[in-house]
């Protein structure tokens, strides 16, 4: 089984919060028809079943049994549509995706077990055609061989500006303020923890997408899967 995962190409999109990795992830494994891994979602989903039943975010041992037993389904819902998130049976798809749901995740996926309890199971979504990973150790950590690494960043200012938008335009009540200091706390926490902390592989293509549109990245992207002979 392990000889024949390794032979599925991996394109891997790290990057901070807010930098379109999930926009950008999406369109791609649409585009190539490949599978997709959103790891944040797993951290996050950790954190949820943590608050489900009533585990302290600090409590190792009890976050590790969570994070390894996660009753997690990723229901497809048609092309355009998100991926309905079901947690224990429960559909979670917009709980998991507030500005809370993602400080919980990165205070939880700062725990080295933790990260340990989910590294296979991520590894599990290298199945043929190819695999398109979302995250932030996903080039460094999980699938360091993969074929093309992209770093997705963008200024804070922007991530921020972003993100709000994004929550307002699914009704979610908002402050570009307060948005823009969680960015730089969870950016702070996820860059410098000392398990698998956010930063650029070595061979990753660095895009800092802040002047960039979402076609623009895009089309870099697949040009990089192009040159690399990923995609036609
Ligand atoms: N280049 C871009 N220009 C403008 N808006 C963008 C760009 N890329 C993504 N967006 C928008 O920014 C918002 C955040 O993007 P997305 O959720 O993909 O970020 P992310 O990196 O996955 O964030 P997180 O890591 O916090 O989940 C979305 O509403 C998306 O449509
Ligand atoms: N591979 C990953 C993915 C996510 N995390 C942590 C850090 C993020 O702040 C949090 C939520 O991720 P998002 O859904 O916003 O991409 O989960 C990580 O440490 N490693």
């Amino acid at each position: 089984m392990v000889s024949k995962q390794l032979s599925v190409p991996v394109i891997s999109i790290d990057g901070p919060s807010g930098s379109g990795k999930g926009t950008i992830c999406r369109l791609l494994a649409r585009q190539l028809g490949w599978h997709l891994l959103d790891s944040g979602a797993l951290y996050r989903l950790t954190a949820l079943a943590a608050r489900h039943h009533g585990v302290a975010l600090d409590d190792v041992e009890a976050l590790v049994v969570l994070a390894a037993h996660l009753d997690v389904k990723f229901v497809p819902r048609g092309e355009d549509s998100e991926v309905q998130v079901l947690l224990e049976g429960e559909e979670v798809t917009q709980q998991i995706r507030t500005e809370d749901a993602g400080a919980d995740a990165s205070r939880v996926a700062a725990i080295g077990p933790v990260r340990d309890a989910l590294l296979e199971r991520q590894r599990a979504f290298r199945e043929a055609p190819g695999l398109i990973a979302d995250g932030r150790d996903m080039g460094t950590v999980v699938f360091p061989a993969a074929e093309l690494k992209i770093y997705l960043d963008a200024s804070a200012q922007e991530r921020a500006r972003r993100r709000y938008n994004q929550l307002i335009n699914k009704g979610l009540g908002a402050s570009l303020e307060t948005i823009l200091v969680d960015i730089q706390a969870r950016d702070d926490r996820d860059m410098n923890r000392a398990v698998a902390p956010l930063k650029p592989a070595a061979d990753a293509v660095i895009l800092d997408s802040t002047q960039m549109s979402i076609d623009e990245v895009l089309s870099v992207v697949l040009e990089q899967a192009r040159h690399r002979g990923l995609t036609w």
